[in-house]
C-alpha cells in the first residue's frame, strides 16, 4: 500500500545498465569495478569517496539553505511590504521605505534563522542514528558506517541488515531479501549468487531488474540468510538514488497534520471572501482606491496564519532538542506532536521490558534433571548460526565462552564443522544447524518449546531414547508450565543424527527428532519498568504486550511489571477472528502472545481505529509493527530495519524517558494550541472590526502600513510561545488533535474582542471627538495602542484554564516577550518614526481610557472563560 507504482519511476539506463551486469560472471564483475573478494585497499577505498561522494541520496541539503532563505521572502507578509515599500519609494515617501525595507529584513531573518535552527536540530538527532554496514577491506572486516559505502567494496549481510547501495551478490546462504520498499510486494524474494541469464526481447522490461536474482538494491533489507556482495553504484547513482529518501515517505499524513491543514485553510477562507468586501466598501465609501486597496492587502495579511507553519515546528524541534538530552532521539520531529497523542503503548517484552542481559541459568533434560549435552546441542547451534544473533543466542555464546569452548564440548568428536544451516524466521520460531565429521552428521534444532514439541516423535527419557508419548508430553509439558511460572524463558533443543548424505537441509527435514531437553534463561525485568509503566497510566496511556514468546511466561512478566489484565490471546486465536471482532478482543486483553511479525503490526493496525498507538520493539520482527504505529519507538543497539522503521529512538535502557517523551509530546501540541487558539479568535475578531468600521467611518480604522507593524510585533510576541510553561493538569491525559472546541471559541471571544474595539472606536469618535478625516490620525493611533496591548496580554487568559497570573504562570520567554511586544508598540508610536508611521500624540483622557479598557476587556475574556467552561485544552 506506501509504495505502489514506485516501478514506473525508475529509470531506464539505470535498470539497462544492472540488467546487464547482472548478467556477467562474479569474476568479470569484479573485474570492471578493479576490486576483487578482500576488498578494496584503504587507499582506493579514499580515492573512491573523493570520485562518487558519500553513499547517501539527500542531494538538497546544499541548496537547503538558500531554499529557507526563498522561502522566508516568499511569505505573504513580506511580499505586501516588498509592494508597499517599492509604492513609497516611487512617491518620493523615502522616510517611510526605508522603515518598511528595515521591516522586511527584520522578519525575514527572524524566519530563517528560526527555520533553520529547527532544521538543524532535527539534522542533528538524525546523525546520532547511525547506520552501519559490515564491509571487508585489505581482507580485515569491520562495521562502517553506511554513508563510507563505495563501488568496488565487498559487503556482508546478514539477517536484519539494510542494503546499503545496489550490489551484485557474491555468495548467498538462503538469503531472502525484503523489497516491498522498492516494488511494493510483500512477499519475501530469495536471492542467489549465480550469473543471471540474459533476457528475451519480449522480457526486456525495465521492471526486471527486481527478479534479477543476483542483484540487491538500496532501500530493502535482508529478511533471513546471510550473503556477499560487491557494490555497484552508491548514492543518487543506485536505483532508487534520485528519489527522496525511501525511509521519510514512509508514514502518511496524521490527524495534527490534517486538522493544522484545515485550520489554515478555514483562516485563508475567511480572509478570501472578507478581504474584497473591505476593499470595495472602503473604496466606495472614501473614494480613494489606492489607499483601500492597500488598507484591503494589509487586512488580508493581518488574516494571514503566516507564522502558523513556523510556530509548529518551532515547537517541535524544541520538544525534539529537549528530548536529546535525556537520551531519547527524535528521527521524526513530527513524531514529538504523536508521542503527546498516544493513548495505547504496544510494547514487545525482551530487551523492551526486560533487560537486555538475558542469562542462560539451566540445561535440563527433559525430566527436569541438569544435563551437559543439552548445553553442548544449544552451544552448537547458538555458535555456528550466522543469522541474527539475538539476545537468546548471545546468552547461550556467552555461557559457553565463560566455560572454555574447548573443554565445553566433552560429548563430542572434536573435528566438528559445520554443513548447513536453515536460519530463524518467526513463523518457524525455531532454527537448524548441522554439523558433521568423517563418521557422523549432526542435525541440531533449537527453538519455542511448542515448535521443537511439534518435530520431535522421540525423547531422551530415562538415559535412552524412546516414542515421544502422550504420557511423556503431558509431563514435559507441565515442567515447561512449572519453569515459565517461576520466570524462566525455555527454549527446547533437539536432534537427529545421520539423516542424509547431501549437504544442504531444508525445513521439511525438521521432523522424526529426538527431544533432547530444555534451555532455561533468566530475563529480569528492567529496574525501571513497573515505575514506567505506572507513570503511563497515571497518565492515560494503557499498556499492552505484543510478543512471540508464550503465554505463561509474559503473564509472568506481567505480572512483575504491573499490568494489571493478565488473560491473554494467542496469535493462532487471531487467525479467525473478523475485523469486528478482533476490534473487541484487542481492546479487551493486555497481553498478546505468540504472534508472529504481521500479526502484531495488525493488532496494531486494528486498535488505531479508535486510539493513537505508540509502538516499542527491538527486534527485526518488531519492523512491521513499528511502521504500522502512529509512533515507532526502538532502541540503538537494534537491528538496522529496526532503527530505520522507528522514528524514536532511546539511547538509554532506562522505561521513564518514555513518560518524558510523552509529556513533551503533550506540551509540544498544548503550546502550538495557545498559538491557533489566539490566532483564530483575534482574526474572526479583527475581521469583524474592521468590516463594522469600514461601513461606519468616514476614514480608515488603521493604516495599512500600522496594520503590518502590529503584525510584526505580534509575530515577534508569538515565537516565544514553544518555551511557555504548561499546566500540570493539561499534562494528564493524551492530547489527540481535537477541533471540536476551537470554532465555539471563535464565535466567543472573536465578537469579545471586537466589542471592546467597538467601545474604542465610540471613545475615540464621541469623547475625544477624532470623528472627522483631519483627526484620522488620532482615531488609528488610539485603535493601534488598545488593539496591541489587548492582543498581546490576552494570550495570559486564554493559554490556561486557571486564573492568569496568580494561578498559573506563563513561562518566563512569554512574560519577556509580551512586555517587549507593547513597549515596542509604544515605541513606534512616539519614538522618531512617529511621523513615518501616520502617528500622532494622544490627549490625556486617553491614557486613563487605556487601561480601564484593557482590563476590563481582560477580566471580561477570563471571566466568560470559566463561566462558560470553555475547554482551553
Ligand atoms: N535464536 C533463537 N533460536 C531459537 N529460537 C528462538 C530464537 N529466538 C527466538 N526464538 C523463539 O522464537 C520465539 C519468538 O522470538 P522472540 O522472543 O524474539 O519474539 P518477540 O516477539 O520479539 O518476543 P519478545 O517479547 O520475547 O521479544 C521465542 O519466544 C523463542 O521461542
Ligand atoms: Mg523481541
Amino acid at each position: 500500500m506506501l509504495f505502489t507504482n514506485k516501478k514506473t519511476a525508475i529509470a531506464h539506463n539505470k535498470a539497462a545498465a544492472l540488467i546487464k551486469t547482472s548478467q556477467q560472471s562474479a569474476a568479470s564483475v569484479l573485474a570492471s569495478l578493479a576490486t576483487r573478494t578482500t576488498g578494496l585497499t584503504s587507499a582506493e577505498a579514499a580515492a573512491r569517496i573523493e570520485k562518487y561522494g558519500l553513499n547517501q541520496v539527500i542531494t538538497r541539503e546544499k541548496n537547503s539553505k538558500l531554499k529557507l532563505l526563498g522561502q522566508a521572502f516568499l511569505d505573504p507578509f513580506v511580499i505586501v511590504l516588498i509592494f508597499l515599500a517599492i509604492l513609497s519609494a516611487l512617491t518620493a515617501d523615502y522616510d517611510g521605505a526605508i522603515v518598511m525595507t528595515m521591516m522586511i529584513l527584520l522578519s525575514v531573518v527572524l524566519r530563517f534563522v528560526q527555520e533553520l535552527r529547527s532544521q538543524k536540530a532535527s539534522a542533528a538527532l538524525q546523525k546520532m542514528i547511525e547506520n552501519t554496514c559490515t564491509i571487508t577491506r585489505q581482507n580485515l572486516t569491520s562495521e562502517r558506517p553506511m554513508t563510507s559505502v563505495v563501488p568496488g567494496d565487498i559487503i556482508e549481510l546478514r539477517t536484519g541488515d539494510l542494503i546499503p547501495a545496489d550490489a551484485y551478490l557474491l555468495k548467498t546462504k538462503d538469503l531472502f531479501l525484503n523489497q516491498s520498499s522498492i516494488t511494493g510486494e510483500a512477499m519475501p524474494v530469495e536471492k542467489f549468487a549465480e550469473t543471471a541469464q540474459a533476457l528475451s526481447a519480449d522480457e526486456a522490461s525495465d521492471n526486471q531488474v527486481f527478479d534479477r536474482n543476483n542483484l540487491v538494491f538500496m532501500g530493502t533489507d535482508v529478511l533471513s540468510g546471510s550473503g556477499q556482495a560487491v557494490i555497484l553504484q552508491t548514492g543518487s547513482h543506485t536505483l532508487f538514488g534520485d528519489l527522496a529518501k525511501l525511509a521519510t515517505q514512509k508514514r502518511g499524513a496524521t490527524q495534527f497534520d490534517r486538522g493544522l491543514r484545515r485550520i489554515s485553510r478555514l483562516l485563508i477562507g475567511m480572509m478570501i471572501i472578507l478581504v474584497p468586501i473591505v476593499f470595495l466598501i472602503n473604496a466606495l465609501t472614501k473614494g480613494d482606491w489606492t489607499q483601500a486597496f492597500f488598507f484591503a492587502v494589509a487586512v488580508a495579511v493581518g488574516l494571514t496564519p503566516e507564522m502558523l507553519p513556523m510556530v509548529v515546528n518551532s515547537n517541535l524541534a524544541k520538544g525534539a532538542t529537549t528530548l536529546a538530552k535525556k537520551k531519547v532521539i527524535v528521527k521524526e520531529l513530527r513524531a514529538v506532536q504523536n508521542l503527546g497523542a498516544v493513548d495505547v503503548l504496544c510494547t514487545d517484552k525482551t530487551g523492551t521490558l526486560t533487560q537486555d542481559q538475558i542469562t542462560l541459568m539451566s540445561h535440563l533434560d527433559p525430566q527436569g534433571n541438569s544435563d551437559a549435552r543439552v548445553l553442548q546441542y544449544a552451544y552448537m547451534n547458538s555458535y555456528y548460526q550466522t543469522g541474527w544473533r539475538n539476545l537468546l543466542d548471545q546468552a547461550v555464546i556467552d555461557y559457553g565462552q565463560a566455560t572454555k569452548h574447548a573443554t565445553l564440548m566433552t560429548d563430542f568428536p572434536a573435528d566438528l564443522h559445520k554443513v548447513d544451516e536453515i536460519p530463524f524466521d518467526f513463523n518457524r520460531r525455531r532454527l537448524t544447524v548441522v554439523v558433521k565429521n568423517d563418521q557422523h552428521q549432526w542435525m541440531v534444532t533449537k527453538g519455542a518449546f511448542e515448535e521443537i514439541m511439534k518435530i520431535s516423535d522421540q525423547v531422551e527419557w530415562d538415559g535412552q531414547v524412546q516414542p515421544l508419548t502422550p504420557a511423556i508430553q503431558a509431563k514435559m509439558v507441565n515442567l515447561n508450565r512449572q519453569l515459565n511460572e517461576e520466570g524462566m524463558r525455555i527454549l527446547g533443543i533437539a536432534y537427529r543424527l545421520d539423516v542424509h548424505e547431501q549437504a544442504t537441509y531444508q525445513i521439511s527435514d525438521e521432523r522424526h527428532m529426538v527431544f533432547a531437553g530444555l534451555m532455561g534463561f533468566l530475563d529480569p525485568e528492567k529496574a525501571t519498568a513497573k515505575q514506567a509503566i505506572q507513570l503511563l497510566q497515571a497518565h492515560g496511556v494503557t499498556v499492552k504486550i505484543l510478543t512471540g514468546d508464550n503465554g505463561a511466561i509474559t503473564q509472568h512478566v506481567a505480572g512483575k511489571v504491573g499490568i494489571r489484565d493478565t488473560s491473554y490471546l494467542e496469535g493462532q486465536a487471531l487467525v479467525d477472528l473478523s475485523e469486528q471482532e478482533l476490534a473487541a478482543v484487542v481492546e479487551e486483553h493486555d497481553l498478546f502472545v505468540k504472534l508472529n511479525p504481521v500479526q502484531k503490526a495488525r493488532i496494531i493496525k486494528v486498535l488505531q481505529e479508535k486510539h493513537t498507538v505508540a509502538f516499542m520493539g527491538d527486534g527485526i520482527n518488531d519492523a512491521p509493527a513499528l511502521r504500522q504505529a502512529d509512533v515507532g519507538i526502538s532502541v540503538d543497539n537494534a537491528a538496522d530495519v529496526t532503527k530505520e522503521a522507528s522514528q524514536v529512538i532511546l539511547l538509554e535502557k532506562s522505561l521513564l524517558v518514555l513518560e518524558d517523551g510523552i509529556i513533551e509530546g503533550r506540551t509540544v501540541y498544548r503550546n502550538t494550541m495557545k498559538y491557533i487558539r489566539m490566532t483564530i479568535a483575534s482574526n474572526f475578531g479583527n475581521a469583524l472590526s474592521v468590516l463594522l468600521a469600514s461601513i461606519f467611518l468616514p476614514f480608515l480604522p488603521m493604516l495599512s502600513l500600522q496594520i503590518l507593524v502590529q503584525n510584526l510585533i505580534y509575530d515577534l510576541a508569538q515565537m516565544s510561545l514553544p518555551w511557555d510553561h504548561v499546566d500540570d493538569d493539561s499534562l494528564r491525559a493524551p492530547t489527540p488533535w481535537r477541533t471540536q472546541g476551537l470554532l465555539r471559541f471563535a464565535l466567543i471571544f472573536g465578537p469579545v474582542s471586537s466589542i471592546f474595539d467597538l467601545i474604542t472606536f465610540a471613545f475615540m469618535w464621541f469623547v475625544l471627538q477624532a470623528n472627522t478625516v483631519a483627526q484620522a490620525g488620532m482615531f488609528q493611533t488610539g485603535w493601534f495602542l488598545v488593539g496591541l496591548t489587548t492582543q498581546s496580554l490576552i494570550i495570559f487568559v486564554y493559554r490556561t484554564t486557571q486564573v492568569p497570573f496568580f494561578k498559573s504562570k506563563a513561562g518566563k520567554p512569554v512574560i519577556v516577550a509580551t512586555i517587549a511586544a507593547i513597549l515596542m508598540g509604544f515605541l513606534v508610536v512616539f519614538g522618531p518614526l512617529q511621523h513615518t508611521f501616520g502617528f500622532v500624540g494622544l490627549p490625556n483622557q486617553y491614557w486613563l481610557f487605556l487601561p480601564v479598557v484593557v482590563l476590563a476587556y481582560l477580566v471580561l475574556s477570563d471571566f466568560l472563560k470559566e463561566k462558560l467552561r470553555i475547554d482551553l485544552n
